[in-house]
C-alpha cells in the first residue's frame, strides 16, 4: 500500500472508462487520473460485500445446472425393481445409454466458445440468465422423454444451452475481481457440484417414492421439478445478478433487446465502488473487441499447456464421478448396492474438502498455483496406484478412491483461475472469455475418453478378475502425468517468454504502460506472506 486519501476526488464527468465494458455499455478510453490507493481491509471489505451478491447465486445455479446434467444417471436406477428405470421405460440398449451421454459433451465442447464470445458482447447478467432458464426448459423436456432418440436429441441440446456456464461463471468473476482472487471464488461454488452428487442421489429416494402419482413415474417426476426449478432460478437471476460494474460517473447505455428486461441494482454504490474501481481498474480494462483480437487469442501458445491441464484432470474427475461406484464394486463384489452408494458419497466430502483448503492458499500464494496444481495431481496418482496395487488391501484401495477425489478437488478451480490470470494481463477481456471457454470446451475431450473408452466402455479391461480395470487406471495415470508435464511446460515457457501484453494490444487503449499490474490480492501477499488471516 502506498498512500490512502479517505475522499478520493470525484472523476470527470465525462469519465466513461475502465470497468465499461463492450456492447452495451457507453465506453471510450480509460481515466487518466491516477489510481487511489485504499488500505487492504477497506479493499477486502468490499470484495465481501461482492461475494455475497454474487457466489451464493453461482452456487445454487450451479448445484442445480450439475443436477440436471447428472439426473439421467440416477434415473437408470430408480424404481428399477418394478421396471420404471429409464432403461425399462424407454427400451434403451447400453449402446444408445453411452450415445446420449456422450452426445451432450460433443455440443458442451462445440458451443463453450461462442456461448462466452456473445456473453461477453451483450449483457453477462442477461446471458446467464438466458443459459439457467434454457437448461431448465431442457430439463424440464427430459419429462417428455419417450425413446431413445428423443432422448439423444434432448442430451444434445441440453449440451448446447449448458455451454458456456461453467467457463462464464469464471469469466463473469474477472469482471469484478482480479484474477489473483479467482481460485478460492471458483471453488466456493465449484462446491456445489460435489453437493449435487451427493444430495441428487439422496433426493431421487423421494422421487421413487412418487412413482405413478398423476401417472408419471419416478424419473419424470424428478426431471419435471429440476427442470422447473431450473426455469424460476434463471428468471430470478435477472433480478439479482448484476451487471458488469461502471467506472464512476459512467452511465450505463442498455441496447434495445436488454430495454424490455429488469435492470438489476449496481453490484456496489457510493464509496464502496469508487473503491472497487480503483482496485479493479490495476488489472482490468474494459476494451470493445475485435475478430483480429479473438484471432491473436487463439494464436496464443500459452491456451495449449491449459487445456493439457485440464483435459487430465476433468476428464479423470467426470471419469471418477461416472465409474467410482463401479470400482469401489469391483474392490469387493460383497457389497450391496447401499453399501456401494454410502462408500461413494466419502470421495466426494474429500473433494469438497480440499476444495476449501487448497485454493484460498493458491489464492494467497497465487505465483505458486501450478505448483499447488501439480501437487493435488500427485495425490490423485497415489491414490489411482493405491486402488491398482493394494489388491490385497480392500480398505487400502478404498483409502486410495478417497486420496483421488482429495487430489481432484483443487485442480479444476486452480486451472481456470490460472487461465483467468494469464489471459487477463496479456490479451484482457476477450483473452479471459476465449481462453476459459476453450480451455473447458476442448479440455472436456478429456471426458469424452475416460467417460467412453475406459471401464465398462473397455470390454477386455472391464473382465472380471483380479486384475480388473487395471489399464484404465493406467490410462488415468498417463492423462494426469501429461497434465502435470504441461504445467511444468508452461512455467518454463513463461520464464522464457514472459507474459506481458500482448504487443497486438499496447497501446491501443493508452494504458498499457508496460508497468507490473499489481492489484490487492497481490499487494497483500507482498505485505502479509504467510498465513493470516487466510479465510477472510
Ligand atoms: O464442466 C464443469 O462444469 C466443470 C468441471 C466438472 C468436473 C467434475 S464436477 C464433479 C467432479 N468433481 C471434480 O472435482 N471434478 C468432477
Amino acid at each position: 500500500m502506498t498512500s490512502h486519501d479517505p475522499d478520493p476526488p470525484s472523476p470527470p464527468a465525462d469519465l466513461k472508462a475502465g470497468l465499461g465494458g463492450t456492447g452495451h455499455i457507453n465506453i471510450a478510453s480509460p481515466a487518466q487520473e491516477p489510481i487511489q490507493d485504499y488500505p487492504i481491509e477497506r479493499v477486502e471489505q468490499v470484495y465481501r460485500k461482492l461475494d455475497l451478491r454474487i457466489i451464493p447465486a453461482f452456487w445454487v445455479l450451479y448445484f442445480l445446472n450439475s443436477a440436471i446434467r447428472s439426473n439421467i444417471g440416477i434415473a437408470q436406477t430408480m424404481n428399477a425393481s418394478v421396471k420404471h428405470d429409464l432403461v425399462s421405460v424407454l427400451g434403451l440398449t447400453p449402446k444408445d445409454v453411452s450415445t446420449a451421454l456422450a452426445l451432450f459433451y460433443v455440443s458442451y465442447v462445440l458451443f463453450d466458445l461462442p456461448s462466452n464470445l456473445i456473453m461477453s458482447r451483450l449483457s453477462p447478467r442477461v446471458w446467464m440468465a438466458r443459459i439457467v432458464i434454457a437448461v431448465g426448459i431442457i430439463g424440464t423436456c427430459f419429462t417428455a422423454v419417450n425413446d431413445a432418440w428423443s432422448l439423444k436429441l434432448l442430451r444434445f441440446l441440453l449440451g448446447v444451452v449448458i455451454a458456456g456456464m461453467w467457463p462464464g461463471m469464471a469469466y463473469y468473476l474477472t469482471l469484478f475481481y482480479p484474477p489473483s482472487r479467482t481460485g478460492k471464488r471458483i471453488g466456493m461454488y465449484f462446491t456445489a457440484a460435489q453437493v449435487s452428487a451427493a444430495v441428487v442421489g439422496l433426493v431421487s429416494a423421494g422421487f421413487q417414492q412418487m412413482d405413478g402419482l398423476g401417472g408419471l413415474v419416478g424419473f419424470r417426476w424428478m426431471f419435471l421439478i429440476y427442470g422447473l426449478l431450473g426455469v424460476i432460478l434463471g428468471v430470478g437471476l435477472l433480478w439479482w445478478l448484476p451487471d458488469r460494474p461502471l467506472a464512476p460517473g459512467e452511465v450505463r447505455e442498455k441496447s434495445w433487446w436488454v430495454k424490455w428486461l429488469p435492470p438489476s441494482p449496481e453490484a456496489l454504490t457510493g464509496e464502496d465502488a469508487m473503491v472497487h474501481y480503483h482496485d479493479l481498474r490495476r488489472v482490468y480494462h474494459a476494451r470493445p473487441w475485435t475478430l483480429k483480437d479473438l484471432w491473436f487469442v487463439l494464436l496464443d501458445w500459452r491456451l495449449w499447456p491449459l487445456v493439457l491441464m485440464y483435459f487430465g484432470v476433468v476428464g479423470v474427475g467426470i471419469g471418477t464421478q461416472l465409474y467410482g461406484s463401479v470400482i469401489i464394486a469391483s474392490i469387493n463384489s460383497n457389497f450391496t448396492g447401499v453399501q456401494v452408494s454410502l462408500l461413494f458419497a466419502p470421495i466426494w466430502i474429500m473433494d469438497l474438502i480440499a476444495i476449501l483448503l487448497v485454493t484460498p492458499i493458491s489464492d494467497r500464494f497465487h505465483k505458486f498455483r501450478p505448483l499447488f496444481f501439480s501437487a493435488a495431481v500427485c495425490v490423485q496418482i497415489a491414490g489411482l496406484l493405491t486402488v491398482t496395487f493394494a489388491l490385497d488391501n480392500q480398505w487400502g484401495r478404498y483409502g486410495g478412491l478417497l486420496l483421488i477425489g482429495f487430489g481432484l478437488g483443487p485442480t479444476v478451480p486452480i486451472c481456470m483461475a490460472w487461465t483467468n490470470e494469464i489471459f487477463q494481463k496479456r490479451h484482457r477481456e476477450v483473452g479471459v472469455a476465449t481462453a476459459s471457454a476453450l480451455v473447458s470446451g476442448l479440455g472436456n475431450l478429456g471426458s469424452i475418453v475416460t467417460t467412453y473408452a475406459l471401464y465398462t466402455g473397455w470390454p477386455e479391461d472391464a473382465a472380471p478378475g483380479r486384475y480388473r480395470y487395471r489399464n484404465s487406471n493406467f490410462v488415468m495415470i498417463g492423462i494426469l502425468c501429461m497434465s502435470i508435464a504441461s504445467s511444468f511446460v508452461m512455467i518454463a515457457l513463461l520464464k522464457v517468454f514472459g507474459n506481458e501484453p500482448s504487443n497486438k494490444i499496447v497501446g491501443s487503449d493508452g494504458n498499457d504502460s508496460g508497468e507490473e499490474i499489481l492489484d490487492g490480492a497481490a499487494r497483500r501477499e507482498v505485505h502479509q506472506r504467510g498465513f493470516s488471516r487466510l479465510i477472510k
